[in-house]
């Protein structure tokens, strides 16, 4: 379902991803891992077609400029963006008016009552704290039923019910097929759902790691032992 091919993005000298493959398939979930400005959101920016790049990417075999990969993407930034001005009730009209959504009310209000936010339908975005802003964002994501869906750090920021909702609902879209991408620092989040895991250092892929790769071993310690290794590796 996504298809990254030969990625490479620069800011100006910078490679801030360096000849970056990446595939993963449906009913699939990809961890992405990394220390700090190792190029994690810079690939999933690019991934939703937002960045310029070198390389090709796909998204269900379809260029992601393309409305057809628009249409078959979710996608949760890293910093929610909100309309100041909308009510959390008029994103979500806004999101289905936008994708010509049908039927749409009943899905809408399931989300809202998943994420607590069913009685805050109508405050206004800039009235929201910041993990009610996650949770709207992540609900506008998810109402289109997208095929693909990408989180760029999405516990950050919630209380632990909309943690344990949205760790579920992960699963969940797993288990349905769709493709999912999970940018986190908060390894033992994903322990017990992940697929395959990327661990990105300096821009590049530096470990591609499936789960039946480490039986017995935890994704931190693979995770410490690469990129500690290669924080070393760095010095010589
Ligand atoms: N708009 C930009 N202009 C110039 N350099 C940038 C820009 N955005 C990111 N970078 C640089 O690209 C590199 C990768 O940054 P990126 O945000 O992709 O890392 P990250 O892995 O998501 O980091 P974090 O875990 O801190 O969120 C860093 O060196 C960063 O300084």
């Amino acid at each position: 379902m996504i298809d990254v091919h030969n990625m490479t993005k620069k800011y100006g000298k910078l490679k801030a991803n360096d000849n970056i493959n990446l595939s993963v398939a449906a009913g699939e979930l990809a961890v992405l891992l990394g220390p700090n400005g190792a190029g994690k959101s810079t690939l999933i920016k690019s991934v939703c077609g937002l960045l310029r790049y070198e390389g090709s990417i796909t998204i269900g075999g379809h260029e992601n400029h393309t409305v057809e990969a628009k249409r078959l993407l979710g996608y949760v930034p890293e910093f929610p963006v909100l309309y100041p001005m909308l009510t959390v009730g008029e994103h979500l009209e806004f999101i289905a008016k936008a994708y010509r959504l049908e039927s749409w009310e009943e899905r809408a209000q399931e989300l809202l009552r998943r994420f607590e936010l069913d009685d805050k339908q109508l405050k206004l975005g800039k009235e929201l704290s910041k993990g009610m802003q996650q949770k709207v964002s992540v609900c506008c994501a998810l109402l289109p039923e997208p095929k693909t869906v990408i989180f760029d750090e999405p516990l950050v920021g919630l209380d632990p019910h909309g943690i344990r909702e949205l760790k579920n609902l992960i699963a969940r879209l797993r288990d349905s097929g769709c493709a999912l991408v999970v940018s986190t620092h908060m390894i033992e989040s994903m322990e017990d759902n992940w697929d395959v895991t990327y661990i990105m250092v300096k821009g590049k892929i530096e470990r591609v790691v499936r789960r039946g790769d480490i039986a017995g071993q935890r994704l931190e310690d693979v995770y410490f032992a690469i990129t500690e290794g290669q924080l070393q590796g760095g010095a010589q």
